[in-house]
C-alpha cells in the first residue's frame, strides 16, 4: 500500500520501520513544517498528529476520498462529526485511543472485571496511567476508553481527575519521563484488592497495530474500530 504518515512524530517514525518492514511505501510524511500536500495516490492515510491538528487532517482524507486511520488523542469532542462526514461521504474511518493488540484484549478483560464485580459495592474502582513527559493530554485516550468500559457495565456514572465523588472513577494521571504508557486499574474493598495492569515495553505494539488497521480497513468503506480488525464481538 501507498501510505502517508499525518504526524511524522514519535509513532510516525515508529510506524514508518514497521510498514516498511511489512512491504508498504511511505510516499507522504506530513509535520507542523508541512504547508501543502496532496493525498494523490495514497492508499491510506495514518494520522497520529496532535489533538488540535486530527480533526483537519481526517476530514480531509475523507473529502479526498482516501481511507484514514487515527491514533491521535483528545479530540474525542469531535468524534460523532467525523463519523457523520464520513457517513455522508461514504469514506473509511478508523479511530482506537489504543492500537495495541494487547491493549485491545485489556479492554475486553476490563469490561468482563467490571460485570463481575458491578454486584459489589464494597469494591472502590480508581484507575492510574502513566505516560512520557512530552504527552499534551490528560487522561489518556487509553484511560478514558477503560473508564467507559467500567461505566457501560456498571452504576458509574462519570470519570474525574479530581478527587472521586460517589458513582465517579478517579483516574490518577502521571508523567514520567519516557514511559511509553502504562494502565492500572485497581478494585479496592477493606478485605483486599484485584488489580489489571497493562504496561508497553516500548511503542512497537502500537505501531504493529496501527499498520494491521491500515491493512485491514484500506479496501472497506464506512466506520470501524480494533474490534473490527480484530473480530472480537
Ligand atoms: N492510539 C494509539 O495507539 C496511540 C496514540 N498516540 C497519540 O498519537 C498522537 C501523536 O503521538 P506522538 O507521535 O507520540 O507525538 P509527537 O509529538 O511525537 O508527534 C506529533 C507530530 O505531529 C506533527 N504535526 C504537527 N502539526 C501537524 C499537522 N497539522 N498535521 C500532521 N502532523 C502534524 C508534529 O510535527 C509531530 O511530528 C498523540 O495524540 C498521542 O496521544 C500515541 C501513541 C499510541
Ligand atoms: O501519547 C502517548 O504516548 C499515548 N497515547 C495514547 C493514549 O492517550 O492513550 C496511547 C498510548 O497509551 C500512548
Amino acid at each position: 500500500m501507498n501510505i502517508a504518515l499525518l504526524g511524522y512524530g514519535k509513532m510516525g517514525k515508529a510506524i514508518e520501520k514497521i510498514a516498511v518492514d511489512r512491504g508498504h511505501q511511505i510516499i507522504l510524511k506530513v509535520s507542523s513544517t508541512t504547508e501543502n500536500f496532496s493525498l494523490d495516490a495514497i492508499d491510506v492515510a495514518i494520522d497520529f498528529s496532535l489533538p488540535t491538528t486530527a480533526v483537519a487532517n481526517i476530514s480531509e482524507c475523507i473529502k479526498n476520498n482516501v481511507p484514514v486511520i487515527s491514533g491521535t488523542t483528545g479530540w474525542l469532542d469531535h468524534y460523532q462529526d467525523i463519523v457523520s462526514l464520513c457517513h455522508a461521504e461514504q469514506g473509511t474511518f478508523l479511530y482506537a485511543s489504543n492500537f495495541s493488540l494487547g491493549v485491545n484484549i485489556f479492554f475486553e478483560l476490563n469490561k468482563t472485571l467490571a460485570k463481575l464485580l458491578k454486584g459489589l459495592p464494597q469494591y472502590n474502582v480508581s484507575m492510574e496511567e502513566i505516560h512520557h513527559t512530552q504527552k499534551l493530554d490528560a487522561p489518556s485516550g487509553t484511560a478514558i476508553t477503560l473508564a467507559e468500559g467500567i461505566i457501560e457495565a456498571t452504576d458509574y456514572k462519570n470519570w474525574t481527575l479530581d478527587a472521586p465523588k460517589q458513582n465517579e472513577i478517579g483516574i490518577l494521571a502521571t508523567r514520567i519521563e519516557n514511559v511509553p504508557g502504562t494502565h492500572e486499574i485497581n478494585y479496592d474493598s477493606e478485605v483486599d484488592s484485584i488489580q489489571i495492569k497493562h504496561t508497553a515495553h516500548s511503542r512497537e505494539g502500537f505501531a504493529l497495530g496501527a499498520v494491521i488497521a491500515a491493512e485491514y480497513v484500506h479496501d472497506k468503506k464506512g466506520v470501524f474500530t480494533m474490534k473490527d480488525v480484530l473480530n472480537i464481538s
